[in-house]
Parts: C-alpha cells; structure tokens; sequence
C-alpha cells in the first residue's frame, strides 16, 4: 500500500519504517529540512534499539523516502499518518496548532480518496477538527481516522511490530477496510484490532496513559509509606504484582515518571476533565504526587549533609527519561540536577546515550564524564536517576574507591540494601529502609 507518514519524530519514524518493513512504499514528510537531509543520506535521527537496522534496509531498497514536500507526500499517500507533536499549551491543554495547520493545507491538496489517520495523541474531538479544517478546501472524498499509538520508547520496534492491540476509531465502512487490510500483517491471534468511534479511540489513548501514571504514582505512596512504617516495597510490589488483576508491570517506584507522554498526556485529559465540567480528582493527585516524587532523593541527601550542600560535589548516572532512549524530555535527573545546583553543589554527569542532548540543554551547568567510573571522580556521593543495565552490576570496589565517600542515593532500586550494608556502603533509595555502613 502506499502509505505517507507526516512528522518524522520518534512516532513518525518507527511508523514509517515499520510500514515499509512491511512492504509498504513509504513517503515521510517532515518541515526540518536538517532531519529529512540525514534521513534522506541513511543517517537516523534518534537512538531506539532495533530500528536502524530495518531504516537502512529499507531505505536501500528503496521503499522509504523523506521530503520536506507535503504535496508530494499527499499525492503518494492512499494513507496519511499524522504523527505531528501535541505538546501541552499553556493551560495544560494539548496543542493541536500543528495538526491542524497541515489539516488546512492537506485540504488544499487532495485530489482523490484519501484515509487521514490521526496518530498523535489528541483529545476527544480532534477527528472531527480535522475534518473540518481539510474539508474547508477540499471537494474530494476523505475519511479521518483514529489511530492512536502505544509505543514505548525503547522497545518501539516491538511495540509497533507485535501490538498488544491496534485501536482504530472510524465509522466510515470504506476507511475500515483500508485500515484493518493495513494492519492485518501486525495484529497476532489474542491481540486484536479494535474498532470503534473516532472519540472512543481518543480517550482510549489518554486513559491508558493516565491509567499506567496512575499505577506509578499510587506506587510511589506506597513507597513513601513504607518508609514510614517499616515495610519494604520490593516486597509489598510482590505481593501485590501477583495478583493477575492488578499486574506486575508499571509497579516500579523511583523518582517518578518523565518523558514526552505521561506528564503531558495526563495534564491533558485534567484540562480535557475540566472543559467537560468535570473534576478529574484521582489524575490531579497523579500528578501532584510525581512533581513531589521527582525531588524525593533531596531531603535524603541533605539530611546526610546536614543540610549543607554548597561546595559538595556529586556524581550522577543516568540522565534519559528511561533506559534505552536518549530522550531527556521531562526526565527526572533533569529535576535533580537543578536542585542540585540551586543548593550550591556541582556535578558530573554519565549516560550511556543521552549525554549530547543534555549538553545541548544545560550546556556547562554541568561536567560530562566520558564513562561511568570517571564520572565518581572526586564526588561526595553517587546519585541514580536512570536504571540502564550497565548500572546495575557495577564494580563496587572502584565505585568505593573513586567516591570521597561510600554513598549511594538511588532514585531506581538498582542494588540490594543488604548486600549495599555486607559491601559497607551507605546506601539510600526508594521505599526501603537505608543500608548504613
Ligand atoms: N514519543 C512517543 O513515545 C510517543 C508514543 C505514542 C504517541 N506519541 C504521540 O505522537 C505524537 C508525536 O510524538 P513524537 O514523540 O514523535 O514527536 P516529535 O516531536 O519527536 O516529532 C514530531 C515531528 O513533527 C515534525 N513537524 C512539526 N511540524 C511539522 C509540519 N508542519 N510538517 C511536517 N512535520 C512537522 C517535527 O519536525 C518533528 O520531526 C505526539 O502527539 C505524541 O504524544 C508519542
Ligand atoms: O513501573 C514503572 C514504569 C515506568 N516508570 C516511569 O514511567 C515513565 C514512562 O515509561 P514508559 O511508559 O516505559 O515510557 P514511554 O516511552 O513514555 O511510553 C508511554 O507513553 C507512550 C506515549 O504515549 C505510550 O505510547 C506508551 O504505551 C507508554 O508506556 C518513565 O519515566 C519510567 O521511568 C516508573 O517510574 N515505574
């Protein structure tokens, strides 16, 4: 099928490479030109494991294209994804200025049917917004569609390949058949599509999102209470992980969620609440208890300082939102290493991937250290914001070595508190009790 992918950021590119994976003829749009050029030379934009492999296959054999030339990818496209940003507003509501402004000029180009397909997350309502812009200029028959994404960043490749379920919202008979003909090659027995309504499949998406939040942070307390009282939350997620309806997935506690979708998304189903006349209680909380989450080290840092952090020095690993991504959008070290500097302490910073993009956001507010070991030079105290693989069985003899002094605060659970005490650290982190040397 000849597909056209609109906006080559993360979404637009694992959707655009998975659909030629697929051998589908694929056109990407994108308005930065810079992009579309190192695309265009075989050079990929973004770190996702899995995904260079299929662009550069498919890129050489030809059924991948990127053009900065909306008509040309109107023209091409039988289907025209829309993975442009939503971004919160300032009122917390999602931005669809960028959707809609390509919807206006979409219209004045389409000459035959064509299937729109919104895949950015957008709020209830969009479809029909779209609609309308394209149908301003145009006199030809087009359906929207629905079509909201659950890819993770990280296992992106997968989660589009191997979907647990495709959502599509559309009540046009025609656009159905062409959306269930597209996808049939990506749904497994078990994991279906679902049909439904344009606005069903949009706060399909944000309930999802604001739901696995909801997990995290309702964790988070748990965590903060079994500080409180005594109670390990390794072993209280256990228990309550095993429970099939509850789940063990998105229990993690730490230093709360970040990223490009859950603080934005669950902003925007409050604002969405809120326009509807409606308290959206549980979500307000949600958010509230991950502002607070993200700063949850601080106190605990401060109180080993006795609350004199000016002149210390900390080394810090992990700086994307997560493992496996270099995205720093909303990432919580972001949150720790202002606070950090606010009270007067410097630090060095180590990321396996992230690293050039923090530097193009901070710049030198902090050091860059060229490894993990390096980055524990001359520090007071090791802070983990990140739980990449390669921090989880670290040297701790040069980890003692390297650091002033054998202290450990970490946002992601990463080490055993007991062990932490046998190898005579220090060792703080989230919801269990400290291991003191
Ligand atoms: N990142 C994720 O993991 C993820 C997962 C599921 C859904 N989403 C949703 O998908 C949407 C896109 O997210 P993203 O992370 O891919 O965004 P992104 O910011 O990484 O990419 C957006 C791209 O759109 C391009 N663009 C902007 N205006 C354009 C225009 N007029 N014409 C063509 N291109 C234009 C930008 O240059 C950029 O390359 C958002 O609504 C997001 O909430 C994101
Ligand atoms: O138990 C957990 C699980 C996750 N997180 C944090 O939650 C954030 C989001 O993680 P994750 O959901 O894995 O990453 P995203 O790539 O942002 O993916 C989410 O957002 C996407 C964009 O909407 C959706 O498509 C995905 O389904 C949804 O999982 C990260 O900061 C994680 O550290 C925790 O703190 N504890």
């Amino acid at each position: 099928m000849k597909i056209t992918v609109v906006g080559t950021g993360y979404v637009g590119l694992v959707t655009g490479t998975c659909f030629a994976e697929t051998g589908n003829d694929v056109v990407c749009v994108d308005i930065d030109i810079n992009k579309v050029n190192k695309l265009s030379g075989g050079q990929i934009t973004i770190y996702e494991p899995g995904l260079e492999k299929l662009f550069e296959r498919n890129l050489k054999e030809e059924r991948l294209h990127f053009t900065t030339n909306l008509a040309d990818g109107v023209k091409h496209g039988e289907v025209i994804f829309l993975a442009l940003p939503t971004p919160p507003g300032e009122d917390g509501s999602a931005d669809l200025s960028y959707i809609l402004r390509v919807a206006d000029e979409m219209g004045k180009l389409i000459t035959d049917y064509k299937v729109i397909v919104d895949k950015s997350t957008v709020p209830v309502g969009t479809a029909e917004k779209v609609q309308a812009a394209i149908a301003q200029h145009c006199k030809h028959p087009f359906d929207v569609v629905s079509n909201p994404e659950f890819l993770r960043e990280g296992v992106a490749v997968d989660d589009f390949m191997k979907p647990d379920r495709v959502v599509i919202g559309t009540r046009s008979e025609r656009a159905r058949k062409v959306m269930g003909d597209l996808f049939a090659p990506f749904v497994r027995q078990g994991n279906p599509i679902l049909f439904m309504d344009e606005k069903s499949a949009e706060l399909t998406k944000y309930a999802a999102n604001s739901f696995l939040a909801t997990k995290i942070s309702f964790m988070n307390e748990i965590a903060i209470l079994c500080e409180k009282l005594g109670a390990d939350v390794d072993m209280v997620r256990r228990g309550v992980g095993s429970d099939d309806r509850i789940g063990k997935r998105f229990l993690f506690p730490g230093i709360g969620y970040g990223g490009s979708c859950f603080p934005k998304d669950v902003q925007a189903l409050v604002k969405s609440s809120e326009d509807a006349d409606y308290e959206f209680k549980i979500l307000t909380a949600v958010m509230d208890v991950n502002e607070r989450q993200k700063l949850f080290l601080l106190p605990k840092i401060k109180a080993w300082f006795n609350d004199e952090l000016k002149g210390k020095h900390f080394a810090l690993w992990g700086l994307a939102f997560k493992p496996n991504t270099d995205d720093i959008r909303e990432a919580p070290a972001l949150y720790m290493i202002d606070a950090l500097l606010a009270a007067g302490a410097t630090v060095t910073v180590f990321d396996p991937e992230a690293m050039a993009n923090v530097q193009r956001v901070i710049g030198d507010k902090v050091t860059y250290a060229s490894s993990q070991y390096e980055c524990l030079a001359n520090a007071d105290a090791l802070v983990i914001a990140t739980e990449w693989s390669v921090f989880r069985t670290p040297d701790f003899e040069k980890i003692g070595a390297s650091l002033k002094n054998k202290l450990i605060f970490d946002g992601r659970n990463l080490f055993d508190v007991a062990r932490m005490a046998e190898l005579g650290f220090h060792y703080e982190s989230v919801g269990r009790a400290a291991a003191t040397n």
